[in-house]
């Protein structure tokens, strides 16, 4: 892996594509409506646009690339996105939209200090966990916080035993930690809800103020400084920090037990297969519950967005039967293809 993240087996995917002696891989800094913003291991950030010319089908080359994309770049001419792993995607009303590609791990920020409902964690967890990325919690402003410890213990506790780090941009509390997670050319994106710190943090990891520089540069220093708004930044280490703008709103689709694998594998030990964790005999769910192991706030949130996903699904099906009449794609592509830069 190179110092921003290219695996082999995406540098294969564009071997593959044998697009010819001038296209090479290149990453997407940051995407600004059909502007993007690209860094290769090579030269500091280069405007480009998105090739009109679908030159190969397929789910991901005729996808709109995102943030952390690695993309086939000729020149200024974005010719393919390369397939995609780690990629955060929001569901919304018409489908998952794509938010940041090639997440090694996701960061959700949350300032307990200000914010006690924990209840809409899970819904960053779930979308981390839809993608098969890690996450580790941030308990952000913890300057703000009497005792720190008891603070953390209890958000795990509430979040089912997930792994919480204190943080402080104020007093740079644990941030050697959250660098220490965040080595050489792998990436880490920032969630949260708006407001938790995410840019504050990113700026004490940069150790400069983002808003003036916002600059990716390359390890060896060559790299022009350029400013952006937000999207990937290279941290003085040589981790890569995507830094989010805080989402309002977050739903959840698909099967949501992923990110309640704490609860999953105590549902598995109930008497019943198909227990309702309700008031059944020999029901593990409420066991853990009844003796202190699992937060019942936690069992309710797990229910609410068990039945939030359940509804989307059904949504969903009755939408594609509706649109079953319609034509296909060739090639399985998704219709529209790429949207062409202006
Ligand atoms: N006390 C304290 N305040 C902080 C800390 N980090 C951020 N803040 C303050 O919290 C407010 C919000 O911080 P931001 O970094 O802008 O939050 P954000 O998550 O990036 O918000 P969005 O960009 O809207 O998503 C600012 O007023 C910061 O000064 C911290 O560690 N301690
Ligand atoms: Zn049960």
């Amino acid at each position: 892996m190179t110092a921003l993240g290219l695996r082999p087996r995406t540098a294969r995917a564009l071997q593959k594509l044998e697009l010819g002696g001038t296209a090479k891989a290149a990453r997407v800094v940051s995407v600004d409506r059909g502007r993007l913003l690209m860094v290769d291991d090579g030269t500091g950030p280069i405007p480009a646009v998105v090739s009109g010319t679908v030159r190969h089908r397929g789910r991901e080359a005729t996808a709109f690339p995102v943030t952390g994309d690695w993309v086939a770049l000729d020149g200024d001419r974005v010719l393919a996105v390369l397939p995609r792993v780690g990629l955060l995607q929001r569901p919304t009303p018409t489908g998952p939209e794509p938010l940041v590609a090639h997440v090694d791990l996701v960061l959700v920020a949350h300032a307990l200090a200000e914010d006690r409902a924990v209840d809409r964690l899970p819904r960053f967890t779930a979308l981390a966990a839809a993608a098969g990325v890690p996450v580790v919690v941030l308990l952000t402003k913890a300057d703000l916080l009497d005792d720190v410890e008891a603070e953390k213990a209890q958000l795990s506790f509430e979040l089912g035993g997930a792994k919480v780090l204190a943080v402080s941009s104020a007093t740079g509390l644990g941030l050697d930690a959250v660098r220490a997670l965040i080595p050489i050319g792998t990436t880490a994106a920032v969630l949260g809800a708006s407001g938790a710190g995410k840019s504050t943090l990113a700026n004490a990891l940069l150790g400069e103020d983002r808003q003036k520089t916002g600059a990716v540069r390359e390890d060896d220093g060559r790299g022009r400084h350029i400013t952006v708004r937000r999207d990937l930044l290279a941290l003085p280490d040589g981790g890569l920090l995507i830094d989010t703008p805080g989402l309002r709103t977050v739903g959840v689709r698909g099967d949501v037990r992923a990110a309640f694998q704490d609860i999953a594998a105590l549902a598995g030990e109930c008497r019943f297969a198909d227990c309702a964790h309700e008031q059944e005999p020999g029901c593990a769910v409420q066991e853990a519950i009844g003796d202190g192991r699992l937060a019942a706030s936690r069992f309710a949130t797990f229910l609410s967005l068990d039945a939030e996903a359940a509804s989307v699904a059904a949504r969903e099906t009755a939408g594609r039967r509706k649109a079953g009449s319609g034509r296909r794609p060739r090639d399985g592509a998704p219709a529209g293809g790429w949207r062409h830069a202006d």
